[in-house]
């Protein structure tokens, strides 16, 4: 039993088309991480996955009673406003102390929690999300480029939390991330995006499928590659990395 099923997701913002026909779907406990070139409707897909936008055309369908611990791309706080990350855990809803401090402990900051979030690093910051993620108890993590703005160690080290983050919960993860020769080792599963599945299947299968090539090229140069795509991927058929 799926946690979630996606099938055949049209969405438009306006009249721009933005997915079309996407189907995706995630089982208990694994990895899978959605990569795709800028613009290619990642965050949108996992805004409809979680039901903050409404799909116009195809169906969500969630396990009952899934909890979703949703970690957001970047989260805006004013810098005078004072907050502690002891506060910050307790919005929207009050938590215990020690489940406050088990889940900053779970997601690599221990300590942190009387400190100001103005006064956090880059990594910090995005740990505490992950820990105020962690205080759902979700069945199922999402991040949205959780590692924005942190340098390759720093993403690296986010990924491996990450992954100890999954093995300490039995969660499933569904992320979107640029880094592809990062992440890709970490997935069991690997879907590419451009408006539509353009090929998903496991790293190996994709990073050699035609489709992902012809988007992000081959080795390095393929992480690069993926910030200079100007390829208009046409809609009207479908690679698929099986084929
Ligand atoms: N609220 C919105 N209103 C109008 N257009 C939007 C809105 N949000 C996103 N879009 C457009 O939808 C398209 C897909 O955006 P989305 O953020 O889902 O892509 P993405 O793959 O996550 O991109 P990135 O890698 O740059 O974060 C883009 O062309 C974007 O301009």
């Amino acid at each position: 039993m799926n946690l979630i099923d996606a099938r055949g997701i049209d969405f438009s913002h306006g009249g721009h088309r933005v997915l079309q026909g996407v189907s995706l779907s995630v089982a208990p406990g694994e990895i899978v991480t959605i990569v795709g070139p800028n613009g290619s409707g990642k965050s949108t897909l996992l805004r409809v996955l979680i039901g903050a936008l409404k799909t116009q055309k195809g169906s969500v369908t969630r396990q009952s009673g899934l909890r979703i611990g949703y970690v957001p791309q970047k989260l805006h706080i004013d810098p005078t406003l004072p907050m502690t990350v002891e506060r910050f855990l307790n919005l929207p809803h009050a938590v215990a102390p020690d489940a406050a401090a088990a889940a900053l402990r779970a997601a690599g900051v221990p300590g942190v929690a009387g400190r100001q979030m103005s006064q956090l690093s880059g990594g910090q910051f995005q740990r505490v999300l992950l820990a105020r993620a962690i205080l759902a108890r979700p069945h199922i993590l999402m991040l949205d480029e959780a590692t924005q703005g942190l340098d390759q160690p720093g993403s690296a080290a986010f990924y491996r939390q990450i992954e100890a983050v999954r093995r300490d919960l039995g969660c499933a993860v569904l992320m979107v991330s640029h880094e592809l020769h990062v992440v890709m080792s970490a997935s069991d599963r690997v879907i590419c995006l451009n408006g539509h599945v353009c090929c998903e299947g496991t790293p190996e299968v994709v990073s050699a499928a035609p489709a992902y090539r012809e988007l992000f090229g081959t080795g390095t140069g393929g992480a690069l590659a993926l910030y200079r795509h100007d390829h208009d991927h046409g809609h009207d058929h479908h690679h698929e990395a099986a084929e």
